[in-house]
């Protein structure tokens, strides 16, 4: 099954950049700094995740590995081509400008940097960009994110993310920002009901008209039926809320709803990085724990291309290339 999950043609829609580095490009990464900043060479670089907590330190040690243009363009073009090779066909990734006085980066030269490595020629992969807006950050950051977002539009911003940590920040202070975002005609996707503390600010962020949720977790009937009611695509990211505990188990996770209402969603990674599991692990999951069939994976996979960011000459021209994928491996099963 795995094998087939990786064949699949897949659309990736929530993929944080520096939470998707793979180990080796960590290493890549390692190699070029390690002269300027020898505490780099001693953190031992984990191949799986060997313990429950260990994506916490993982994090603040990747930051310091991206914070140069050329170091970002390495860790940009590597995780593309990860998912590439798994089998993604179509990737929107998402990443909050970071800028670091120390190396001359600004918000402005880091998104650059991430939209050269998304802009160079591939075959079989289409790229985009979502500028993420940190939940932490003041309505001014958030104003300047949007900014950057308007700025690079013709180099494949597809949107605005709401991300960060789950605990701290508000929709609310940052709301005129993401108004703003809507106002020139940029799709939405929020960071939604992740964990419980969440559901307080759950109305408003449903009033701003999302155009997909991240996550949606925790839903009281309310709002779960709002989200039925205005068919809002949800990705969902299994392995990552396990993980970081929002979910028991597999079988318990709130995907088992949406299968069973026929909702839209789409499966992602998250932060495959730090929480080691590629897109086709994550469609291996769906489909053991929920006994899908390849037809209904394959299913699953051609509903997503709906829910991008892009025009419908994109969805038409990936539809015609899943089509083409089914014809020669499943239609005559
Ligand atoms: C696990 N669930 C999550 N929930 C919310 N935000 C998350 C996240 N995982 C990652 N991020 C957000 O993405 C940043 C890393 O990528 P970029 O530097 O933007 O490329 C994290 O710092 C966090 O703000």
């Amino acid at each position: 099954m795995n094998e087939f999950c990786v064949q699949l043609p897949k659309v990736e829609l929530h993929a944080h950049i520096n939470g998707s580095l793979s180990p080796d490009t960590m290493r890549v990464l390692v190699e070029r700094k390690k002269d300027s900043n020898p505490s780099l060479a001693d953190f031992r670089i984990p191949d799986s995740l060997e313990r429950i907590d260990d994506f916490f330190p993982l994090f603040r040690f990747i930051y310091q590995l991206t914070d140069d243009e050329p170091s970002v363009v390495i860790a940009t073009r590597n995780v593309i081509s990860d998912f590439e090779r798994d089998g993604v066909r179509y990737l929107e990734l998402r990443t909050t400008p970071r800028e670091n006085p120390a190396t001359g980066m600004t918000k402005k030269s880091y998104l650059a940097a991430v939209l050269s490595a998304i802009n160079e020629v591939r075959k079989s992969i289409v790229v985009r960009l979502i500028v993420s807006i940190d939940r932490r950050d003041t309505l001014e950051k958030a104003q300047e994110a949007v900014d950057l977002a308007l700025h690079f539009r013709s180099q494949g911003v597809v949107g605005i993310d709401l991300c960060g940590h789950v605990m701290e920040g508000s929709f609310v202070a940052l709301r005129p920002a993401f108004d703003r975002a809507k106002q020139h005609g940029f799709p939405l996707t929020l960071h939604f009901g992740e964990v419980k503390e969440n559901m307080a600010e759950s109305l408003e962020l449903l009033s701003i008209q999302p155009n997909r949720l991240g996550h949606a977790t925790f839903l009281t009937p309310e709002r779960r039926e709002n989200i039925y009611a205005g068919n809002i695509p949800v990705e969902i990211c299994m392995t990552s809320n396990i993980l970081c505990k929002t979910t028991s188990t597999y079988e318990e996770h709130h995907i088992k709803d949406l299968l069973v209402e026929k909702h839209p969603f789409i499966i992602c990674t998250d932060d495959k990085g730090v929480f080691f599991s590629q897109l086709s692990d994550e469609y291996t999951i769906a489909a053991k724990t929920f006994g899908l069939s390849k037809n209904e994976l394959y299913e699953a996979s051609y509903r997503t291309i709906d829910a991008i960011f892009e025009d419908e000459t994109i969805k038409q021209n990936l539809k015609k290339i899943w089509s083409e994928w089914y014809k020669d491996n499943l239609a005559t099963q």
